[in-house]
Parts: structure tokens; C-alpha cells; sequence
């Protein structure tokens, strides 16, 4: 009997997800044995600066890449929007499992909605993605940059001067937090989610086979499909960096993809949003990006990474 070992961040999020996943193969009903190994990531260390100065994505996956090559693990549970657009060579995603809730939540200690908080609040994000819809909704709003884990973000919201914080509703309820602490949960229109955001990626190394074989039975074709649209929107329009961007898509009941994508200037004075419908993930995805960047969000893009120094 083949003993699979799972690396995982320890986090608490990140070992739920790890979890789950091995529910999900132990209840396949092979004969396999699962072991968790904890590995800790840059990301993890980092807790003094934003993200996107420290090279958003990426940041927590190094790490656990060297311990695939090395052969210290065999599996990989990533949240999808964590890993950057390529993936390292000799390596693969061998399973998107079905998606849970891919929209952010709006939390509040007053338990307004976005809409309703008074002129001058205080909202925590250290997304760009969020805080330039925000800005776009609510220009008279403050964004303060917020770090953490899911649990000692709702503790800094209370105690830290915030008004509200914004967190993906997947996080929060795979965490077990009950839908209840959520004031609202931020329609797409409102704020587009992240590439892959809901979504978990299994990675694993390519010349594994058996390995392969296995994820590809929690694998779910339909969220691989809207995650591929949305992250070849990603790698076509990217190159790495951590930019105000957004892309989600869904599956229509004609089977074929409809691919939303945002790109957005960090005050959210520039809003560049566009939906393209089609059949072949990757194409759409690469439509949307070039069709984008022409009209002008390449500029807006540009702007970002000088002045974030990327
Ligand atoms: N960047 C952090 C991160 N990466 C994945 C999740 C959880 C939700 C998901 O799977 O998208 C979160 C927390 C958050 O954004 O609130």
C-alpha cells in the first residue's frame, strides 16, 4: 500500500483544505494511506509588509514546489488563486475540485452593507482587487491595508480601528464560520472575485502517474473549465505581479463559458470590464485579455508596476 504524502501550509484554512481533499480520496475507497507534512512559505514569514510589494503570487507555493521535486511530497492542496498562472515545470494541477462560494464578503461591525457605511469608514483589504472596487463604488470610503489569517483579521477588524473587512466567502465557510458574521456578500457586478477564487488546484508532479490517475477522479470538469478561461485571461495579461485584476467565469446551461475580467487602477477611477462568451477556455481567455489591454488597460497595468516597483 502506497502511502501518499500531502504537503500543506499550516494554516488553518490551508490544513481544512488539505482535509478535505483527503476525505475526498479516502472516500474513493482505495488502498491508499495519506500523511500530512507541514511546510512553511515565505508568505507565511512575511507578515509586516503588503503582498503585492513582496511578489503576491507565488509567494506561498516555492516552497512547497522544491518539496515536490524533492519527493519530500507528493500532493499539493493549493487555493487556486494563490498559484500564479504557469505552473512550475514538472509539475501539474491534477484536480480542480468543484468550486465552493467563489464571491468575497463584505464583514462589517456595524452589519451595513457596502452601500449603507457611512462616508469616511474604515475598510480593510490588502487586496488591490478589492480595494479598487471598493473605490469605485464608494470613492469617500478609506482602505486600510490589513494582514492575517482569517481569524486574526475578524479579531483586528473589532479591535484595529476598521469598520468593515472584505475576505472570500469560500475562506470563511470552509473555515466553519457560520454565513451569519457575513453583512453581505458582494455580488460579482459589485466586486468581480479573483482568478480561481473558490476554486482548490491539487498539484502534483507530471511523471506520477499514479498520482495523476487518482486526482483526476475529484477532479470537476466543469470548474476546471471556468478556471482555465480565467486564468489564461490571468497569464495573458500578467507576467507575475500582483495588479488590480479580476476574472471570473460560469458555465451556461448551452454548455458553453461566459468570462468576466477586470482591470481596474488601484483608485478605482479606471475600470476596464469586459464578458466574452465561448467554447474553448483558453481562447476566451486570451480574447478578453488582448481585447482589454488594446482599449487601454495596458497602460493602467503599466502605471501599477511602476508604482509598485515590480
Ligand atoms: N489570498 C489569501 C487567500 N487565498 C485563498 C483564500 C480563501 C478563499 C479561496 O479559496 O479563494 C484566501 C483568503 C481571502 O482572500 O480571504
Amino acid at each position: 500500500m502506497r502511502k501518499i504524502i500531502i504537503g500543506s501550509r499550516k494554516s488553518n484554512l490551508a490544513m481544512i483544505q488539505t482535509n478535505w481533499v483527503i476525505d475526498r480520496l479516502k472516500s474513493l475507497g482505495l488502498d491508499y494511506e495519506f500523511e500530512i507534512k507541514e511546510i512553511v512559505t515565505k508568505g507565511d514569514k512575511i507578515l509586516d509588509v503588503t503582498l503585492s510589494k513582496v511578489g503576491g503570487k507565488g509567494l506561498f507555493v516555492k516552497e512547497i514546489e522544491k518539496a515536490m521535486y524533492d519527493g519530500e511530497i507528493d500532493i499539493a492542496v493549493h487555493s487556486m488563486k494563490d498559484l500564479p498562472a504557469v505552473i512550475a515545470e514538472g509539475l501539474m494541477i491534477g484536480a480542480v475540485p468543484e468550486r465552493e462560494d467563489p464571491r468575497d464578503a463584505f464583514i462589517s461591525n456595524s452589519g451595513q452593507a457596502l452601500k449603507d457605511l457611512p462616508a469616511g469608514s474604515v475598510v480593510g483589504t490588502s487586496s488591490l482587487r478589492r480595494s479598487a472596487q471598493v473605490l469605485a463604488k464608494r470613492p469617500d470610503l478609506k482602505i486600510q491595508w490589513i494582514r492575517g489569517n482569517i481569524e486574526t483579521r475578524l479579531r483586528k477588524c473589532r479591535e484595529e480601528g476598521f469598520d468593515a473587512i472584505i475576505l472570500a466567502a469560500a475562506g470563511i465557510k470552509r473555515a466553519g464560520w457560520k454565513d451569519e458574521i457575513i453583512s453581505e456578500f458582494l455580488d460579482p457586478k459589485t466586486c468581480l472575485p479573483a482568478v480561481g477564487q473558490g476554486a482548490l488546484g491539487i498539484e502534483c508532479r507530471e511523471d506520477d502517474k499514479e498520482i495523476v490517475d487518482l486526482l483526476s477522479k475529484i477532479n470537476n470538469k466543469d470548474t476546471e473549465r471556468t478556471v482555465a478561461a480565467e486564468r489564461s485571461f490571468l497569464h495573458t495579461v500578467e507576467g507575475g505581479c500582483q495588479v488590480p485584476i479580476a476574472g471570473y467565469a460560469t458555465l451556461l446551461d448551452d454548455g458553453k463559458i461566459s468570462l468576466t475580467a477586470l482591470i481596474a487602477s488601484p483608485d478605482g477611477q479606471t475600470v476596464f470590464r469586459e464578458t466574452i462568451v465561448g467554447d474553448d477556455p483558453v481562447s476566451i481567455g486570451k480574447e478578453v485579455a488582448e481585447k482589454m489591454l488594446m482599449q487601454g488597460a495596458k497602460e493602467v497595468l503599466d502605471q501599477v508596476k511602476e508604482e509598485l516597483d515590480l
